[in-house]
């Protein structure tokens, strides 16, 4: 579809249960296929970063099997590294798996070429390719330019001590930490520079640790890992539903309506769990229960000033509910948003401007002064997921076309239609 024109709506209304956790339908398909024991995971997301660590699994000759419409996957875990061999594995643009593959499979022995699409190939990886090498690990870029493809000539990790500069990406630490467990002696990781979006970290030492592996987090400064440690696998494994898929309803609801969204509550280990309670921060009403999030209107909403570091998905939501709120929002502490998808700020911010509104972008933060009234006009969407899904809330505001809007395949194939159910 080249493009959708969503008319303007009064509000969003009613109830949505979240399509599985992206990062932890990844982690734990990695995890279980490291485990030891047959496992069944629950609620595993089908969309293209999924679907593309699954292929990869399978690729790799483990034992699985998946039933889409049952969101299950079945899998016989090997009980340590990954199989041995020589393989091309093809990861298009899931970070969550580019990043914790190439770090897992240098356990195992064999020739190994890890890839992406164009954009993946545009995205750095220099940063977990330095932490390997001073793991004596030999992993070199096909075309020297400091991102994928990667060739790994992988013969086991050793242990050791290593260091990885943390302020571009967390995935970078989170494939060091679930690697580290593989290794012959005990991996330190010390982190240089301050560590971005820390939630996700936490996610993956907690999901370590329902697989039985124990990480030491000294400060978000140094991680310990004693190593070899076994994977043990849970006889089965409930994803959590989606934060950053929610944001998009919730943000809405908060502008006018009232959306109750069922997978993720009170205690999800999603830091963009979050958002819920910026948008109450903002003037919604918010209620978190223990398996749902709840938001409602409650008329106006201001602006505000938020350092959004540890949400860094779901800033791109607040980014456009800003455009219904009395006053500036400025979202700090962004700088990583450059080298997602696309370079988030820069498109961001042209596309709000497209809509009205006047915005400064800095190199780590975005100041949005909303418009009188949103322009009616076609959104550019960059092959970004997360801007399809968020401009789709201007809605509330004008009649508005988002370009391309299937790009939301990435992590929300059904988005479109699961919104249309809401609208009112
Ligand atoms: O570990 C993860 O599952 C993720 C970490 C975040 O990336 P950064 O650490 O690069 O900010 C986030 O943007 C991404 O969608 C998922
Ligand atoms: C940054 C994102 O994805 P990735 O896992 O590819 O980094 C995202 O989903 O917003």
């Amino acid at each position: 579809m080249e493009k959708i024109t969503l008319p303007k709506i009064s509000s969003i209304q009613g109830t949505v249960k979240l399509p599985g956790s992206k990062s932890i339908s990844n982690r734990s398909l990695l995890l279980a296929a490291l485990g030891e024991g047959q496992i069944t995971l629950e609620n595993v997301l089908s969309s293209n970063d999924v679907d593309r660590m699954f292929e990869a699994l399978q690729t790799l000759n483990i034992p699985c099997s998946r039933n889409v419409e049952e969101r299950t996957v079945e899998l016989q875990g090997c009980a340590g590294p990954l199989p041995n061999g020589d393989f091309n594995l093809y990861l298009e643009n899931a970070g969550t798996a580019v990043r914790s593959m190439s770090a897992a499979i240098c356990a195992s022995k064999g020739n190994y070429v890890i890839d992406g699409n164009a954009r993946m190939r545009e995205r750095p990886i220099k940063d977990l390719v330095d932490a390997l090498q001073k793991l004596n690990i030999d992993i070199s870029y096909e075309f020297n330019t400091d991102c994928p493809p990667l060739n790994i000539k992988a013969n086991g990790i050793k242990g050791g001590v290593t260091s990885v500069n943390g302020s571009v990406s967390s995935q970078y630490i989170t494939a060091l930490l679930l690697a580290s467990p593989l290794a012959e002696d005990t991996v330190t990781i010390n982190i240089d520079g301050e560590l971005t979006s820390k939630p996700y970290v936490d996610m993956t030492i907690g999901l370590m640790k329902k697989f039985g592996v124990d990480v030491t987090n000294d400060n978000y400064q140094t991680f310990t890992v004693p190593a070899p440690q076994k994977y043990i696998n849970p006889c089965n494994f409930i994803v959590e539903g989606d934060a950053g898929s929610a944001s998009y309803f919730l943000g809405a609801a908060a502008i006018n309506g009232h959306v109750k969204v069922y997978g993720c509550g009170k205690d999800s280990i999603q830091g963009e769990s979050g958002f819920a309670g910026v948008m109450g921060q903002m003037g919604a009403e918010v209620t978190y229960g223990d398996n749902f999030i709840e938001v409602k209107s409650n008329g106006t909403l201001n602006g505000i000033d938020i350092d959004m570091n540890t949400m860094t998905d779901t800033g791109m939501t607040l980014a456009v509910v800003a455009m219904f709120a009395k006053g500036t929002t400025t979202i700090r502490n962004i700088a990583n948003w450059q080298v997602k998808e696309t370079e988030r700020i820069t498109a961001v911010a042209t596309e709000l401007k497209r809509a009205g509104a006047s915005v400064e972008e800095g190199p780590d933060y975005l100041v949005i002064n909303p418009p009188e009234k949103i322009l009616n006009c076609e959104i550019e969407t960059y092959d970004d997921h997360r801007m399809a899904m968020a401009f789709a809330i201007l809605s509330l505001g004008t009649e508005i076309t988002i370009l391309d809007p299937l790009c939301c395949k990435k992590t929300f194939p059904d988005y479109f239609t699961v919104r249309e159910g809401l609208v009112k």
